[in-house]
């Protein structure tokens, strides 16, 4: 007879064998496809998530997913702004940037940031290389052009040639969400944006936007009602119902916009969480929301 502790002992082994074992068909159905993953929010902050995010990303690219990685990186551009004595500006989520701000978003987003996650992944094992839209011609901007907002770009164009002999060979892309236009002057384009034009161009299989949430909630207090699958039909409906505001609009927006080009399926997910990207993309329930185009199946 077994003792409690055996049993309990059998249960954990059983439950992490299932949780391996769960993975193989997801290993199987996304090797050599690509996902595009948006890092921000509580996983950028922390140091433990930030190491397990960059484990799970060498992770993928060691079993054949090919995953590029779009930055965040607005509460670190808001310190040095604060340093330099420049007061951070916002106008419906998008920050005001004029030229010297400008200067500044370009100097922590793709000097700072990019260089520091390239190294951490490096660090876990991986080949990362930094980009921002300027490098190999990868997005072309144009002026978003709301009247007092300065610097603040949309896409215009993106030339995905340059992150597919990078993901061909192995490398796992870092994109900075900065980008000139034709004249080469720079721009500031929101970084849920340039993941979701990414993830459209390169007609990738996933687009993951990690944040500060559980995903999208039908209350946004209640953890406990989270979303867990949409449609894109559905997520519009939230969006003009106001269940989903502030924040949550450009996130969803350019979920829709992805899956509308192709995508097969959008995640929002908690950044909180150990090993978030595993969960959502390796197991049966995953662990955010799903937007899909109707029929789609996890
Ligand atoms: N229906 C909703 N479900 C979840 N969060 C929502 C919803 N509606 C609005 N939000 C807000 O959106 C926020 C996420 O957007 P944001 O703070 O811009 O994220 P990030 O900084 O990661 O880009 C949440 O913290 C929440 O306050
Ligand atoms: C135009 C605009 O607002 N750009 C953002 C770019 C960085 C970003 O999107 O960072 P998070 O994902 O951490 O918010 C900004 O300047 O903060």
């Amino acid at each position: 007879m077994l003792t409690e502790k055996e049993l309990s002992q059998q249960e954990t082994e059983a439950m992490r064998v299932k949780v391996l074992s769960e993975a193989l068909p997801y290993i199987q159905q996304f090797a050599g496809r690509t996902i595009v993953v948006k890092y921000g929010g509580a996983a950028m902050k922390d140091s433990t998530l930030k190491d397990q995010v960059m484990r799970d990303l060498v992770f993928l690219a060691c079993v054949g997913v090919r995953p590029v990685l779009v930055h965040g990186g607005g509460p670190e551009i808001n310190s040095w702004l604060d340093k330099l004595g420049i007061e951070p500006q916002f106008k419906n989520g998008l920050r005001v940037t004029d030229a010297p701000t400008m200067d500044v978003v370009e100097m922590v987003l793709v000097g700072r940031v990019n260089k520091e996650i390239v190294a951490l992944i490096n660090q876990a094992g991986g080949s990362a290389v930094g980009l921002c839209g300027k490098d190999g011609n990868l997005i072309t901007a144009r002026p978003q052009g709301d009247e007092g907002i300065g610097f603040v770009g949309e896409v215009s164009s993106v030339n995905t040639k340059i992150l597919e002999a990078l993901v061909k060979s192995g490398y796992i892309p870092v994109v900075s969400s900065v980008a000139a236009d034709e004249a080469g002057q720079s721009y500031n384009i929101n970084a849920d944006t340039i993941a979701g034009e990414l993830a459209a161009a390169l007609g990738a299989e996933k687009l993951i936007l990690m944040t500060d949430t559980a995903g999208i909630l039908q209350d946004p207090k209640d953890p406990s009602t989270l979303l867990p699958q949409l449609d894109i039909q559905q997520a519009r409906e939230l969006m003009k119902n106001g269940v989903v505001s502030g924040g949550m609009i450009p996130k969803v927006t350019c979920c829709v916009r992805s899956l509308a080009q192709g995508v097969k399926a959008a995640h929002i997910i908690d950044g909180r969480i150990n090993h978030s990207l595993l969960l959502e993309i390796l197991t049966d329930t995953g662990i955010g929301s799903m937007i899909v185009a109707s029929g789609y199946q996890r």
